[in-house]
């Protein structure tokens, strides 16, 4: 359903993502693991169309997206959680949640039980939300969207394990429901494997090992010598 080929692109004239290929299936879960800095959040931002292609293809669906509006993307299927999570700050829980939803599986009042503490906060304006109640209210928005593809961007970040933990059992729902397509990019290497069905590790803007996350899942050693990332 998404297929990348050669891309290669970044921030203006500078490359991050280099001669990058990669595939994701339908109901597909991709984990997109790396150290700091290496181009994760900015492979996201070309398949959104945020950044600068300088070359290469971006298919999804069969269509090459590559040279099209953010907007038009999103329409086509693409929902994206950033890592800045970007909710409407004066805007209610609710009101985040409709403002760009579209007809589907994900309404409302689904999204409502699969993060109950939104559920309780429905009214109240996104700024005055924990860090955590915002990052799933980021998820629960790019879900009213209905989108084919969701792309997340280390959404356990800064958070604190308790919250990290119902986030989890948020998205593993999402990741075994399947009926959506995903690319998880994570620092904590033991969620990300455990969410997906596949991993890739990038290193300065190039893939440099994949495969099957249950075989690299508990084998902290290998983790550490492939991404050289904490895994607790
Ligand atoms: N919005 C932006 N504008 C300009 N440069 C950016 C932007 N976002 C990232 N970069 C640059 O692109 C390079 C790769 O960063 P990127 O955020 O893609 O890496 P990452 O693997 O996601 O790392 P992190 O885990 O720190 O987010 C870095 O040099 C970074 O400074």
């Amino acid at each position: 359903m998404l297929e990348i080929k050669d891309l290669r692109g970044g921030w203006s004239e500078t490359t991050v993502v280099d001669e990058l290929s990669i595939s994701v299936r339908a109901k597909e879960t991709v984990a997109v693991l790396g150290r700091n800095g290496v181009g994760k959040t900015t492979l996201l931002e070309l398949i959104t169309g945020r950044c600068r292609r300088h070359s290469g293809r971006v298919e999804f669906d069969g269509k090459d997206i590559s040279g099209l509006q953010t907007q038009r993307r999103a329409q086509l299927g693409i929902g994206y959680v950033p890592q800045t999570r970007e909710v409407f700050p004066s805007l209610s829980v609710r009101e985040n949640i409709n403002v760009a939803a579209r007809p589907g599986f994900w309404t409302e009042s689904r999204l409502l039980e699969l993060f109950p503490s939104l559920a309780r906060r429905s009214s109240n304006f996104a700024g005055q939300l924990s860090g955590g109640e915002q990052q799933m209210l980021a998820i629960a928005r790019a879900l009213a969207g209905n989108p084919k593809l969701l792309l997340m961007d280390e959404p356990s970040e800064g958070l604190a394990p308790v919250v990290v933990e119902q986030l989890v059992v948020a998205m593993r729902e999402l990741t075994t429901s399947g009926s959506l397509s995903i690319i998880l990019v994570e620092q904590r290497a033991d969620i990300g494997l455990e969410l997906s069905d596949r991993y890739v590790v990038v290193d300065r803007g190039k893939i440099v090992n994949e495969g099957d996350s249950r075989a690299l899942i508990g084998n902290d050693a290998k983790i550490g010598e492939l991404i050289g990332l904490s895994v607790h």
